[in-house]
C-alpha cells in the first residue's frame, strides 16, 4: 500500500514537472514573440535620445485619412540627438515644429522605425510619457470639458499647490527646487492669477518629474525676463547633472546665446540643418537673433524667386466647389482627436487640397 502510494506521489512530481517545463517553454515563446514584435530599429538606438528617420508626416483630412494628392507636410526628416544635448528649434511660423514636437511626443501616430525617444516609438509605448521620461509642455494650459467645450483654460478657484501635489511620485525637495525656480507661490487660486502666473505654475507641473527627454514648444512667452532666465538655467543644470535632453522650439531669442548645443532650423517642414551650437559662430558673437532673421529671410526671397505661392485663402464664395485638385468643405467646429462636434463652437472653413 505504501509502495503504491509511493509510486502515485512520483506519478504526481513528474506530471508537475511536466507541466512546469511545458509552461515555461510557453512563457519563452512568448517573450520571443514579444521579442519579435518589438521593432527592429529599436534595437541598439538607445545611445540616441532621440532619433527621427526619413520621417513622412501628413495631418489626415475631415475623414481621418490622408488628403488624396496633397504633398506631406514633413517630408525626409532625419535628426539625431545624444544624451545631454539641448537643441533650440528655429523656424518660421507654419514651418513645422510644433508638430514635429508633438509627432516626438507621442502625440501623432506614425511608423515605428521613423521616430524613436530613448530607443522606443512614442507614440506606441505608450508608458514612455507615463513614466514621467518623455515630457512635453506647449500650448496654453487648457483641457476640453464635455459640455463645456475643448481648450478650456485651466482657471478654477483651486490652489497651485493643489496641482503640483496632483503629479504623483515627485520628491519634496524636487517641488520646493521648482517652484523656486519658477518662484511660484502653492497659495496662488489659479482662477486669480495673471497668464504669466498659469503659465509659471504650468511649466512648474510639466517639470516636476524627473524628465529623461523633455520637449518645450515656445512656453516662455508670458514669462517675465527673470523668470525666462532662470527656467533655462535649470534647463541646462538639468541636462548636465541628468543627461536629460532637451528640444526647445522659440521665436524669441535674446540672451539665449549660451543655451543651445544644438540649433536646428526648419523650413517648410523639411530640417536645413542641426548643428552644434559650437560650429555656428554667431552664437559666441551674441547674435542668434540677426543669424535667425537672417536665415528666415533667405528662406522667403528663395521662395519668392521660385515662385512657391503662400497656401490659397479660404474663399466663401467657392464653398462646395470641387475640382481636379482640390474641394472646399465646411467643418463645423469639429477638431481631430476630440469628441467635440458642435455648432455651438461657431464654424469654420477648411480648405482641402
Ligand atoms: N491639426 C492640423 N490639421 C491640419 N493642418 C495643421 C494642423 N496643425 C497644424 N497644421 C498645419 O501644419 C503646418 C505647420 O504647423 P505647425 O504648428 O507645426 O508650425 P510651427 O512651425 O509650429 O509654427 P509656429 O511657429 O507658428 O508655431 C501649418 O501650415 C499648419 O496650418
Amino acid at each position: 500500500m505504501a509502495k503504491l502510494k509511493a509510486e502515485q506521489e512520483q506519478q504526481q512530481q513528474q506530471q508537475q514537472q511536466e507541466q512546469q517545463g511545458q509552461q515555461q517553454q510557453q512563457s519563452n515563446g512568448h517573450a520571443k514573440q514579444q521579442e519579435a514584435e518589438q521593432p527592429a530599429a529599436v534595437a541598439g538606438a538607445a545611445e540616441h535620445s532621440i532619433a527621427v528617420r526619413h520621417l513622412d508626416f501628413a495631418y489626415p483630412g475631415l475623414d481621418g485619412r490622408p488628403i488624396p494628392g496633397r504633398p506631406p507636410l514633413i517630408t525626409d526628416m532625419c535628426l539625431e540627438l545624444q544624451p545631454g544635448s539641448r537643441c533650440l528649434l528655429i523656424g518660421a511660423n507654419g514651418a513645422g515644429k510644433t508638430t514635429l514636437l508633438k509627432i516626438l511626443a507621442g502625440k501623432h501616430m506614425v511608423p515605428r522605425e521613423q521616430v524613436l525617444v530613448l530607443g522606443r516609438p512614442p507614440f506606441h509605448d505608450t508608458e514612455l510619457t507615463t513614466s514621467g521620461h518623455l515630457a512635453y509642455v506647449g500650448g496654453n494650459w487648457t483641457r476640453d470639458i464635455a459640455f463645456a467645450g475643448t481648450s478650456i483654460p485651466l482657471t478654477g478657484d483651486f490652489p497651485a499647490r493643489k496641482m503640483i501635489d496632483a503629479v504623483p511620485g515627485v520628491s519634496e525637495e524636487r517641488k520646493q527646487r521648482l517652484m523656486s525656480v519658477l518662484d511660484v507661490d502653492p497659495a496662488w487660486r489659479m482662477h486669480q492669477v495673471s497668464d504669466g502666473q498659469r503659465r509659471r505654475v504650468q511649466i512648474c507641473v510639466g517639470l516636476l518629474r524627473p524628465f529623461k527627454v523633455l520637449l518645450l514648444d515656445e512656453i516662455t512667452v508670458d514669462l517675465d525676463v527673470l523668470g525666462r532666465a532662470d527656467l533655462m538655467r535649470f534647463l541646462v543644470e538639468e541636462c548636465a547633472a541628468r543627461g536629460a535632453s532637451i528640444i526647445y522650439a522659440t521665436h524669441i531669442f535674446d540672451g539665449l546665446e549660451f543655451w543651445p548645443t544644438h540649433v536646428a532650423y526648419v523650413a517648410r517642414g523639411q530640417l536645413q540643418f542641426c548643428q552644434p551650437a559650437s560650429s555656428l559662430p554667431q552664437l559666441a558673437q551674441g547674435q542668434l537673433l540677426e543669424m535667425v532673421t537672417g536665415l528666415l529671410r533667405q528662406e522667403k526671397q528663395a521662395m519668392q524667386a521660385a515662385g512657391i505661392e503662400k497656401p490659397l485663402e479660404y474663399d466663401p464664395a467657392r464653398e462646395g466647389e470641387v475640382d481636379a485638385g482640390f474641394s472646399y468643405v465646411w467643418n463645423n467646429g469639429w477638431v481631430p482627436g476630440t469628441l467635440g462636434t458642435s455648432l455651438a463652437h461657431g464654424t469654420n472653413a477648411v480648405m482641402r487640397m
